[in-house]
């Protein structure tokens, strides 16, 4: 997609309207011109319940039970967590699409208990798009902005606009049927961008894609929300994801909020041992100062002798120049198997060095720097 760049004209200039460091991660403390409201509290999520009626004589299902959230004008929220979590549930209700069995959900201090999905002003944007196959590009991204009365001539200018921010310049004319899983994700998104919606809410937008597809786009994706200066509300499972879409990450499960932070805060100190299992450490192991999550490339492979703990091979692969066995040890936190990592092999070694067979005992020591302390229990 490239540079967003800076938009111009009715909509300001928005591109770094947070003062932004160059990633785009910001303070958001900002506003931008796009958005419905420059100022403000943005939405606030307090207590809320999400429940579906059980059939018949049994209970209710909770699918989010009790959670609160703010997103700032301007920012943008990844909820992350597995499936069956409840994050749709609460990006329903946030949309008006489900009730609130309690709890309230507020945009800009004033409640939307009761409010229709159509009068919150929010954008929707869903896994599959849902464009209009007999439309082309143009007519789609400017769907929202024909509902809105916007004159003919704003409407071009903006259409043109963001397809330059997602990348698709000057492709109004192609016939949507013509074009790629990608390029409708992203006409997709340019068209829940049109109407300038004053919170985004997407739901897995970028599952439908294949992986390298999906990394690029979410790189793209964050760009686009930034330059327009989009409030977001972004549910997804892919960690990756999360983490290049979002300034803060809110982990869910079991209907909970368990951490909201930002990626980087989130990674070097995941606030309970739950969270940190979920984001891929694998060990959980007493340090000098109080225990220490281990990360996934913590525990590396040492010769047996001398070695502070060993541990039998399940399986070994070798891949992007390293090895990576599977490894059952008791290391006293309860996980058994663990992905203990080689060093590069260096020239001149043999096959016998790089890999390692199903009953192999090997020794495991901890790389200090891929450790982090682990806050809570
Ligand atoms: N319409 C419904 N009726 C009854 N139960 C539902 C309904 N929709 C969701 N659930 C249940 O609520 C819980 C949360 O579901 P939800 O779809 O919010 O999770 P999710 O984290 O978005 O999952 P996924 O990533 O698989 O979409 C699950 O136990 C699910 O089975």
């Amino acid at each position: 997609m490239g540079e967003p760049g800076v938009l111009t004209g009715e909509h300001g200039v928005l591109a770094g309207a947070h003062g932004v460091q160059t990633d785009g991660r910001s303070t958001v403390t900002g506003s931008t011109a796009t958005t419905g409201s420059p100022r403000g509290t943005g939405l606030r999520l307090e207590d809320v319940v999400v429940e579906y009626p059980g059939l018949r004589s049994a209970p209710p299902t909770v699918a989010v039970a009790g959670a609160s959230l703010t997103v700032a004008p301007g920012e943008v929220v990844a909820l992350l967590g597995a499936s069956g979590c409840g994050k749709s549930s609460l990006l329903r209700a946030v949309a008006g699409l489900e009730p609130v069995a309690s709890g309230h959900v507020a945009w800009d201090g004033a409640d939307m208990d009761g409010v229709p999905v159509h009068e919150r002003g929010f954008g929707l944007m869903f896994q599959e798009g849902q464009l209009f196959a007999h439309l082309d590009v143009a007519r789609n991204v400017e769907y929202g902005l024909r509902m809105q009365r916007v004159p003919r001539a704003a409407r071009r200018a903006r259409v043109e606009e963001l397809l330059e921010v997602v990348g698709l310049p000057g492709s109004g004319r192609r016939a949507v049927a013509t074009m790629s899983g990608g390029e409708r994700q992203r006409v997709a998104l340019a068209r829940a961008l049109a109407p300038q919606p004053q919170l985004l809410l997407l739901d897995e937008p970028l599952s439908a894609l294949d992986r390298g597809l999906r990394e690029r786009l979410a790189v793209d994706l964050r760009a686009a929300l930034v330059a327009t200066g989009t409030t977001a509300l972004f549910v997804t499972h892919d960690h990756d994801e999360a983490f290049t879409v979002a300034d803060r990450v809110a982990v869910m499960a079991r209907g909970h909020l368990l951490q909201v932070a930002a990626p980087h805060d989130l990674w070097s100190a995941p606030a309970s041992r739950e969270v940190a299992e979920f984001l891929g450490y694998q060990a959980f192991l007493p340090g000098v100062d109080g225990p220490r999550a281990v990360g996934p490339s913590g525990l590396v492979l040492v010769g047996v002798e001398g070695a502070a703990a060993s541990g039998t091979v399940v399986s070994s692969v070798f891949r992007r120049g390293r090895t990576e066995v599977t490894v059952d040890a008791d290391l006293g936190d309860g996980m058994r198997r663990y992905s203990v990592v080689g060093t590069a092999p260096g020239a001149g070694s043999t096959s016998s060095e790089v890999s390692y067979a199903a009953g192999d005992v090997v020794g495991i020591a901890v790389d200090a720097t891929q450790t982090v302390p682990l806050l809570g229990a």
